[in-house]
C-alpha cells in the first residue's frame, strides 16, 4: 500500500508473547497501516541467541543481538524480554530518544512505574502496558480512559489465571491442594519460580498497577498487602460450597475511610469468600476477570484470556496501534495521572464479613462463651452452623459467619477465641468479599 509513512518498530524479545507479536504486525501490516494511517515497519527483533527456535517463522535477518542499537531512532519500542534489566535501561533509554514504549513487563511497572512514567513525561511520549494486567483483557485503558470522568470506588480482580486453575479444580473436580498444583505444574500453567503465582507476588504486581491508575495514585508494591493461596484448604472450599460461597484469589484495590477519618486507598491480595451468584465466581478454570464498582457507572465485568502468547499480543498490539495514531495526529501521550496522592492505607483499616471455622468442646454453654467473645470485640455473628457431620469424641465444628467487621477487630477477636478455654483451635478465618 503506498502513501504512509514508515514508523520503525523495535522488538526486545522474541519469546511466547514476542514472537506473537512479531507475526501479527507483519501478516497484518497492510491493515494496520490503513487503520493507522502509517506503516509499522518491524526494523529489527532483539534476541538473545540468534539460532534458538522460535514458536513462528520469522525473517531470520531481523534478528539482532544488540537491543541498545535497535532502540536507537525507533518510532515505538516493544519490551517482550521481562525482568528488570536491560529491559528498565532500554526502555529508558528509548523514552529518552522519544520513542514511546509499550510493554508487558508487570514485574517492571509494579516496581519501576512512576520512575518510567515520568521519563516519559518529560519528553511528552507514550508509555503503555495494557498487556501488564490480565493479559488480553482492556482493563488499563477502560480505567485510564474510559473511566476517566468518573470516580472508581473499587477495582477487584482474579488477576493470576494458574491459581484461579487450581482453586477452581479444588472447588469443582474436589482436589486436594497438591494434586491441583501438581496438574496446574504438568500443563505449564505456573510461572518458572511458581512461588510468584502461589504466594500473590504476581497478582500484587498486578494490584499495584490497577490501584495506582484507579486511583491516580502511586501505590508501591510493597504497600499491597499479600497473602497467597498455600494455605487454603480443601476443607475451606467443602465449607465455604455449603455455605454457598466459592474461594477465590482476589486482587484489590478500593476507596477506604479509616477509623480516624483519614480517606485512602487499600491495595491487597488474598484468597478470599464470594457468593456463588457474584460475577467472580463464574470466572472457571485459568480465566481472568475484573470488576469495577465505579459512582456513576455502577458495576463493570471484564473478562477473558489473562495469559497466553497469542492473547497477551492482542493487547501489545493495541497498544502500538494507539502509539502509532499518536505519530500521525502529533501530541503528547496519554500519561499516568498521579495527582491524588492518596495515603495509603493498612489491611487493619479493611472491612468486609468473615467466615471463621473453630473445633470446640462439644459441651453446653460453648456457644454463649463464644458469642460473648465476639461481642466484646465488637463483632456481630450472622450465622452459627454445627455440622453433624464434623461432630466426634466431645469435639465439635462451628462455622460462624459474621457480619461486617473491621480487620483490625476480627484480628483480636480471633487471638481471644484461641485464647479461649472452649475453643481447642481456629481452623480457619476467610474474608467474605463482594457483598454490599
Ligand atoms: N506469556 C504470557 O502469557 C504473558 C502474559 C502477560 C504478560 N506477560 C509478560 O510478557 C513478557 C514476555 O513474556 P513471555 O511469556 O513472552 O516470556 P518468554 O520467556 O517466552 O520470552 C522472553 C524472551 O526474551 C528473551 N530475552 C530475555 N532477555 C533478553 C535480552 N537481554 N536480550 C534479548 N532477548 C532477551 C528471552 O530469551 C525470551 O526468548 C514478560 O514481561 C511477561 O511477564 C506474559
Ligand atoms: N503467571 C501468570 C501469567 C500471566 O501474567 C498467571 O498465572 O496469570
Ligand atoms: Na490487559
Amino acid at each position: 500500500m503506498n502513501g504512509y509513512r514508515d514508523l520503525r518498530v523495535a522488538l526486545l524479545g522474541c519469546g511466547s508473547v514476542g514472537a506473537q507479536v512479531a507475526r501479527l504486525i507483519i501478516e497484518n501490516g497492510d491493515e494496520l497501516a490503513a487503520r493507522i494511517g502509517a506503516r509499522l515497519t518491524l526494523a529489527g527483533i532483539a534476541v538473545r541467541d540468534l539460532e534458538s527456535k522460535r514458536d513462528v517463522e520469522l525473517p531470520r535477518d531481523l534478528f539482532t543481538t544488540d537491543a541498545e542499537r535497535l532502540v536507537q531512532g525507533a518510532d515505538i519500542v516493544i519490551e517482550l524480554m521481562g525482568g528488570i534489566e536491560p529491559a528498565r535501561g532500554l526502555i529508558l533509554q528509548a523514552l529518552q530518544g522519544g520513542a514511546d514504549v509499550v510493554t508487558a513487563n508487570k514485574a517492571l511497572i509494579a516496581a519501576h512505574g512512576p520512575e518510567l512514567a515520568a521519563a516519559a513525561e518529560q519528553v511528552g511520549a507514550q508509555l503503555s502496558y495494557e498487556a501488564a494486567v490480565a493479559g488480553a483483557i482492556p482493563i488499563i485503558r477502560p480505567l485510564r480512559e474510559s473511566l476517566a470522568g468518573d470516580h472508581i470506588t473499587r477495582v477487584m480482580g482474579i488477576v493470576n489465571g494458574s491459581t484461579n486453575y487450581i482453586l477452581d479444580r479444588m472447588d469443582r473436580f474436589g482436589d486436594s491442594a497438591d494434586d491441583a498444583m501438581r496438574v496446574a505444574s504438568e500443563l505449564g500453567f505456573l510461572e518458572a519460580d511458581p512461588t510468584l503465582d502461589v504466594e500473590g507476588y504476581d497478582a500484587a504486581q498486578k494490584a499495584t498497577i490497577l490501584a495506582s491508575i484507579a486511583f491516580h495514585t502511586n501505590v508501591p508494591v510493597d504497600a499491597v498487602h499479600r497473602e497467597g493461596i498455600t494455605t487454603v484448604t480443601a476443607d475451606q472450599i467443602e465449607a465455604a460450597k455449603h455455605a454457598g460461597y466459592v474461594v477465590k484469589l482476589l486482587a484489590i484495590a478500593e476507596r477506604l475511610t479509616a477509623a480516624d477519618g483519614t480517606d485512602g486507598v487499600s491495595a491487597r491480595v488474598y484468597p478470599a469468600l464470594i457468593g456463588r451468584d457474584h460475577p467472580l465466581a463464574a470466572v472457571h478454570g485459568g480465566k481472568n476477570a475484573v470488576f469495577v464498582e465505579a459512582e456513576a457507572a455502577g458495576e463493570l465485568m471484564f473478562y477473558g484470556a489473562g495469559a497466553g502468547g497469542s492473547e497477551t499480543a492482542s493487547a501489545v498490539l493495541g497498544d502500538v496501534v494507539s502509539a502509532a495514531r499518536r505519530h500521525v495526529v502529533g501530541g503528547p501521550g496519554i500519561s499516568g495521572s498521579r495527582h491524588a496522592e492518596l495515603p495509603i492505607l493498612s489491611v487493619g483499616e479493611v472491612s468486609t464479613a468473615y467466615q471463621i471455622m473453630l473445633e470446640v468442646r462439644d459441651q453446653p454453654g460453648v456457644l454463649a462463651a463464644i458469642a460473648g467473645t465476639l461481642a466484646e470485640h465488637g463483632v456481630s455473628a450472622a450465622s452459627v452452623e454445627q455440622p453433624v457431620s464434623h461432630q466426634a469424641d466431645g469435639r465439635a465444628r462451628l462455622v460462624i459467619g459474621t457480619h461486617r467487621a473491621r480487620e483490625a477487630d476480627l484480628a483480636a477477636t480471633v487471638d481471644a477465641l484461641r485464647g479461649s478455654d472452649v475453643v481447642l483451635e481456629v481452623t480457619s478465618v476467610l474474608r467474605l468479599e463482594g457483598e454490599a
